[in-house]
C-alpha cells in the first residue's frame, strides 16, 4: 500500500505513549556465539540500547525465557512457543499487549539493532494512520523491509496464530502486503544489525570514530 517518506515524518512529536513496546529476546545467538543481548557497545548492552529507543512507550514487554534478563521498567512475558523464532515472539507480544491495553499498536524490536532511537519509532508511529494499515515497516536504503523493527496492530494476532499453526516461521509473513505501510528515507545508521561478532566490532569502530550509533 502507500509509501511514506521518513524525513518529513521525523519532524513530528516524539510522544510514543500510545504505542506498546515488545522486545523479542528469545533467540539463540548461534551466529554470535554468546548471548548477543548481553554484548556491550558504548558501555551498554545491546538489550539496553534497544530498550532505550522504546523507553517512552506506554507498555513495555520483554518477550524472553523467564529469568534470562532483568530490565528495569519492562514486564517479562514468556514465549507461547519457546524457541520457535520471532514470529512466535510476535504472537506472545500481541496477546500480552491485548491483555494489558486492549486493541492497539505494538512496536516489535529485536535485541540486535543497537542504533535505533525514539525518532525511528516516531517515524513509524506517524505512518500508522494510513487507511487500513495493520503493519508499518521501514525500508532500508537498499529497499529491504525491516520486520524486526516494525509496528504491528493487535488485530493481526489471529492471522499470526494461524500462520504459526500452519507451520510458518518467517516473520515477514506477519505483515499482509495490502495492509502494510512502508516508510522510506530514514538514515542508514538506524539499520545496523548485529548477527556476528564482526558486526559488533565494526559498530564499535564507528562509535570510536565519533559516528552514530
Ligand atoms: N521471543 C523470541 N525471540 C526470538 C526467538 N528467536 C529469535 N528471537 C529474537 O529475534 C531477534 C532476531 O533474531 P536473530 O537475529 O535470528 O537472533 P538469534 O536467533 O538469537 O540468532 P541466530 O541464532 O544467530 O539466528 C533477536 O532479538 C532474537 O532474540 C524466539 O524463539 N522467541
Ligand atoms: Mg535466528
Amino acid at each position: 500500500m502507500s509509501r511514506l517518506r521518513g524525513a518529513g515524518l521525523m519532524s513530528g512529536g516524539l510522544d510514543l505513549s500510545g504505542l506498546g513496546a515488545a522486545l523479542t529476546a528469545g533467540g539463540r545467538s548461534s551466529r554470535f556465539g554468546t548471548d548477543k543481548a548481553l554484548a556491550r557497545l558504548g558501555g551498554r548492552t545491546l538489550l539496553e540500547r534497544a530498550a532505550a529507543s522504546l523507553e517512552g512507550c506506554g507498555v513495555r514487554l520483554l518477550v524472553a525465557p523467564p529469568g534470562r534478563y532483568t530490565l528495569a521498567g519492562w514486564e517479562e512475558v514468556p514465549d507461547t512457543r519457546p524457541g520457535e523464532g520471532p514470529l512466535a515472539g510476535l504472537e506472545a507480544a500481541l496477546a500480552a499487549a491485548t491483555a494489558r491495553r486492549g486493541a492497539g499498536w505494538v512496536a516489535l524490536c529485536g535485541v540486535d539493532q543497537p542504533a535505533l532511537t525514539p525518532a525511528y519509532w516516531a517515524a513509524l508511529w506517524a505512518a500508522r494512520t494510513a487507511p487500513g494499515a495493520l503493519a508499518v515497516q521501514a525500508l532500508d536504503p537498499q529497499g529491504r523491509a525491516q520486520p524486526l523493527a516494525a509496528l504491528y496492530h493487535t488485530a493481526l494476532r489471529p492471522s499470526v496464530t494461524a500462520l504459526l499453526d500452519g507451520g510458518e516461521r518467517r516473520l515477514r509473513r506477519a505483515a499482509p502486503p495490502e495492509a502494510t505501510v512502508t516508510v522510506k528515507g530514514l538514515p542508514e545508521t538506524f539499520f545496523a544489525n548485529v548477527n556476528r561478532p564482526e558486526d559488533l566490532a565494526a559498530l564499535a569502530r564507528r562509535l570510536g570514530a565519533g559516528e552514530t550509533p
